[in-house]
């Protein structure tokens, strides 16, 4: 799968642009500020329906303008696929599939594969846990729809149960039967995404762990390992043992919206004991691990955006990024960097056809 062509109108920095992809690797070089990392996400939003980098929606339309459309074309084995994702101001997002618009974006989730890596991936390390479950549950939706809808369903009813027992609070009352309602549903919704997670990082795990070792050619003891209550009591158990909790707080206190994933080195935290290039090479071994994943559930090679790594790394690891893509077959790239010389040094290691597109002010 590669995209073939992709038109912008009014996203971000850029009022109207149209460009032609090579199917192998195609690199945005320019100054600071120019819009590479732009159009990158503009890549990232067809393929997601959303922004990788401004979760706000209505701030990806060019400022002093009403709307963005996004346009991509796909080859997809011998068929053409053609997504537009647009957005009017004050008005609901649309995603389109040759034509069609979606009912739920949930169904395009997975259509066409994708991993990003760029700086911001940083906040997988420093940022809160719902960072490390967003990326999780991204991972496991692109190849499972019903987890997904888990997913969904599971935070409509725990924003029902939070308000249900607001309203509580507020009326001085309790009323455990539309309580256990509430609990029920998120029992039946979380036992599944908790069984989905464990499962996943079951497979997970051992790729990272390679990964990690094939990127910085040494066998120091990084671990990914899943934290959740649930996986010493049920759900059930959990909910009705701290309804006194729940009360006194006004939200539910334990669910798998309060999983989270342990980075650690040499068992200690990576956040706190890793160099900085250990935190690099642990995000990056984790986003080859995603796209190993990827692949084998899709048995397609997702699309690899790479974002400003080649700035932000050392030349080592930039060849040793380079070699895993070399020997992983790849599928398509794409590249942004400051530097036009640099890209194109890298670039030709890896494939005798590219594509260079300069970005100016
Ligand atoms: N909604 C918007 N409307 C207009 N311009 C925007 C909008 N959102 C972002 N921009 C502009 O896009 C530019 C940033 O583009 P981008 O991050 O793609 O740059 P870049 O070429 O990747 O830069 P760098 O090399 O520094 O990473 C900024 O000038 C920013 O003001």
């Amino acid at each position: 799968m590669f995209l073939k062509n992709l038109s912008l109108l009014n996203y971000k920095n850029f009022e109207s642009k149209n460009l032609e992809f090579d199917s192998k690797i195609n690199c945005f070089v320019g100054d600071n500020g120019v819009g590479k990392t732009n159009i990158l996400d503009s890549i990232y939003h067809l393929s997601f329906g959303k922004s990788y980098f401004n979760p706000v929606s209505s701030q990806n339309i060019k400022h002093g303008t009403e709307f963005f459309v996004i346009e991509g074309i796909f080859q997809k084995a011998d068929k053409e696929e053609k997504i537009v994702c647009s957005l009017k101001k004050g008005s609901k997002k649309i995603i389109k599939r040759n034509g069609k618009p979606y009912e739920r974006f949930a169904d395009h989730i997975g259509v066409l594969p994708l991993v990003i890596i760029s700086p911001a991936d940083r906040d997988l390390i420093l940022e809160g846990s719902d960072v490390r479950r967003k990326f999780m549950d991204g991972v496991i939706s692109q190849s499972d729809k019903e987890y997904l809808q888990s997913l969904i369903n599971y935070n409509k009813v725990l924003s029902q149960r939070n308000a249900l027992l607001k309203y509580f609070a507020a009326n001085h009352t309790f009323d455990k039967t539309t309580l256990n309602v509430y609990n029920e549903q998120l029992e039946r919704y979380g036992t599944d995404i908790f069984t989905k997670r464990l499962k996943f990082l079951d497979e997970f795990i051992p790729i990272f762990k390679e990964q990690y070792i094939a990127i910085t050619n040494n066998t120091e003891e990084v671990n990914l390992t899943y934290d959740s209550k649930l996986i010493d009591e049920e759900l059930k158990t959990l909910l009705e043992n701290n309804i006194d909790k729940d009360k006194a707080l006004q939200y539910t206190s334990v669910g798998i919206h309060k999983d989270d994933l342990n980075f650690t080195i040499r068992d200690y935290p990576i956040k706190k004991f890793g160099s900085q290039g250990q935190q690099k090479s642990f995000l990056i071994a984790l986003k080859f691990a995603q796209f190993h994943f990827m692949q084998e559930i899709s048995k397609t090679k997702p699309i690899l955006i790479l974002d400003d790594i080649f700035d932000k790394l050392d030349e080592h690891r930039v060849s040793h990024i380079i070699s895993l893509v070399n020997q992983e077959n790849f599928g398509q790239i794409f590249v942004s960097d400051t530097h036009a010389e640099r890209t194109e040094a890298v670039v030709k290691k890896i494939h005798q056809t590219y594509k260079i597109f300069k970005l100016e002010s």
